[in-house]
């Protein structure tokens, strides 16, 4: 018999003292909700389908034991398997792998992910945040009113584009940037099925849609297949040429060709490496850009806050200099905002993992083999047992201490999971963010648009549902605004 509760989902207690299950069975009620319900989330029918299928699902809302579970019971549990629509989504890389074929996956391809080489892309996320900001710039001095509404959701997609193509191809850039334009289009068109996935077989249908998504898969691999090729013949010294030219960056590619010993077949087949890149493109786009998003949109609606990260952010990096890699360590206070960010809009709300076998956890509770177990990562994150009265409201001076030390208990902030299987490119995530927002600030000043609707919804992400509109005035100090 599983416990209630901190153990099950649904609940059956009314109301549910743990209040993870209150807060996502109020989603479903719920069309829309205001600011102040920071913690409420729409949970679209067709995930809230594929969530609850027919294994067992328990939900663990309970710090302690997702400790247990990711950290020292972990061999007992793997990630889960996921649906055939989200796995055509997502690859069957490094997020859907298992056993020793994750292990040599994971051991190859965390390099890239190291600060030092991470450090590398600075120059080149920074100048396309410039891009931005100057295309705005533009926008808002052609307006009469002197600011430009923007939706960040949308035009965000560009910088994490940009960066998540640089890591994976590195110094193939240009190439790999064909590649992922055409994944973009594949995604869109896989998100519509995954919309439909109520309809049985609907993506094996000969619709105009699939042939046509059908067709973008075999050029993408294709054009993989020539990039991995060229990349592959390539003589050793050609390389590290080829490697000073984009500053040394060691790419996700470069690592997955270099697996095996030279000359010999590589470690990692063509297929797979092809599926990693989908993966990577997945996972690292659309989670980076709603962290964008949902910070633009609280540091819009909490000047105060902005005013603080501004200070900070000009004291360190002056009014016009791009910051630089030495600068991004000391913006605490954005440090603090993206970690605040991160815990009460989490974009991954979730994470799972199936037990492999029968297994007593040490409360006494017996999880069956193959019952899967969802780690509600945003109702942990929202937990007022954990983080207080307050915990529906931005306070990033919770975080003054350190993100180990923001809540009662430790592991109450977990947005890139935890244990061996935790983000890979939460560094790259971080970069991103602090970087991105310490360019908007030393540039704009940005105000809350009155055709904001606050509707976070889950759709495998969280995103905002109506769009984040968002109003930039340009700093009058700064010199681009002139
Ligand atoms: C704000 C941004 C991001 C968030 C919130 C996020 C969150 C997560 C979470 C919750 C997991 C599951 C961890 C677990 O089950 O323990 C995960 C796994 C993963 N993430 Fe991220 N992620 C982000 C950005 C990225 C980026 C930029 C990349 C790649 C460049 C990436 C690649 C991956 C991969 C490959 C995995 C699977 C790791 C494994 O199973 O070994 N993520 N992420």
């Amino acid at each position: 018999a599983l416990p209630c509760c901190s153990l099950s989902f649904p609940c059956s207690c009314s109301p549910c003292p743990s209040g993870s299950c209150i807060q996502w069975s109020w989603a479903l009620d719920h069309e829309r909700s205001t600011w102040e319900e920071t913690s409420a989330v729409h949970i679209q029918r067709p995930s809230f389908l594929i969530w609850f299928g027919p294994t067992p699902r328990l939900t663990v809302a309970e710090p302690e034991l997702v400790r247990e579970i990711f950290l020292t019971r972990a061999e007992a549990f793997d990630r889960y398997e996921a649906h055939p629509v989200v796995r055509q989504l997502e690859g069957d890389g490094l997020v859907s792998l298992h056993g020793d074929k994750w292990a040599l996956h994971r051991r190859v391809l965390t390099d890239a992910f190291y600060p030092d080489n991470l450090n590398r892309l600075v120059p080149h996320v920074g100048r396309s945040v410039a891009a931005l900001a100057a295309k705005w710039n533009a926008m808002a001095a052609a307006a009469g009113n002197g600011e430009v509404e923007v939706d960040v959701a949308e035009w965000f997609q560009a910088v994490t584009e940009e960066a998540i193509t640089r890591v994976t191809f590195g110094r193939s850039y240009d190439d790999g940037r064909v590649v992922f334009a055409m994944q973009g289009r594949l995604m869109a068109y896989a998100s519509e099925a995954f919309r439909k996935v109520l309809v049985p077989g609907y993506r094996f249908l000969p619709t105009k849609k699939n042939w046509q998504s059908w067709k973008l898969g075999r050029e993408i691999r294709r054009s993989l297949t020539r990039l991995i090729a060229r990349r592959s013949g390539m003589a050793e010294e050609e390389e590290e040429v080829q490697a000073g030219h984009s500053g040394g960056f060691r790419d996700l590619l470069g690592a997955m060709i270099n697996a095996g010993e030279r000359k010999t077949p590589a470690a990692i087949p063509v297929a797979d490496m092809l599926e990693e890149c989908k993966t990577f493109f997945f996972a690292g786009k659309q989670t980076t850009t709603n962290l964008l998003v949902w910070a633009t949109v609280l540091l819009a609606m909490h000047p105060e806050w902005q005013e603080r990260a501004r200070s900070e952010v000009l004291d360190i990096c002056g009014p016009d200099e791009l910051p630089s890699k030495e600068h991004l360590p000391r913006l605490k206070t954005l440090g603090m905002i993206i970690n605040e960010t991160l815990r009460l809009y989490p974009p991954a709300v979730a994470t799972i993992r199936r037990a492999k076998t029968d297994v007593q956890l040490s409360d006494g509770c017996m999880i069956p083999r193959d019952t899967e177990l969802l780690i509600p990562i945003m109702a942990i994150h929202h937990d007022a047992r954990f983080w207080g009265p307050d915990a529906a409201q931005f306070n990033p001076a919770r975080f003054a201490g350190g993100t180990a030390r923001a809540a009662k208990h430790p592991l109450a902030f977990i947005p890139f999971g935890l244990g061996s299987r935790m983000c890979i490119g939460q560094n790259l995530a971080r970069l991103e963010a602090k970087l991105t927002m310490a360019i908007l600030l030393q540039r704009f000043e940005m105000k809350a648009s009155p055709n904001y609707i606050h509707a976070p919804t889950v759709l495998m992400l969280l995103y905002p549902q109506y769009g984040a509109p968002v109003i930039f005035r340009p700093r009058s100090a700064h010199p681009a605004a002139s």
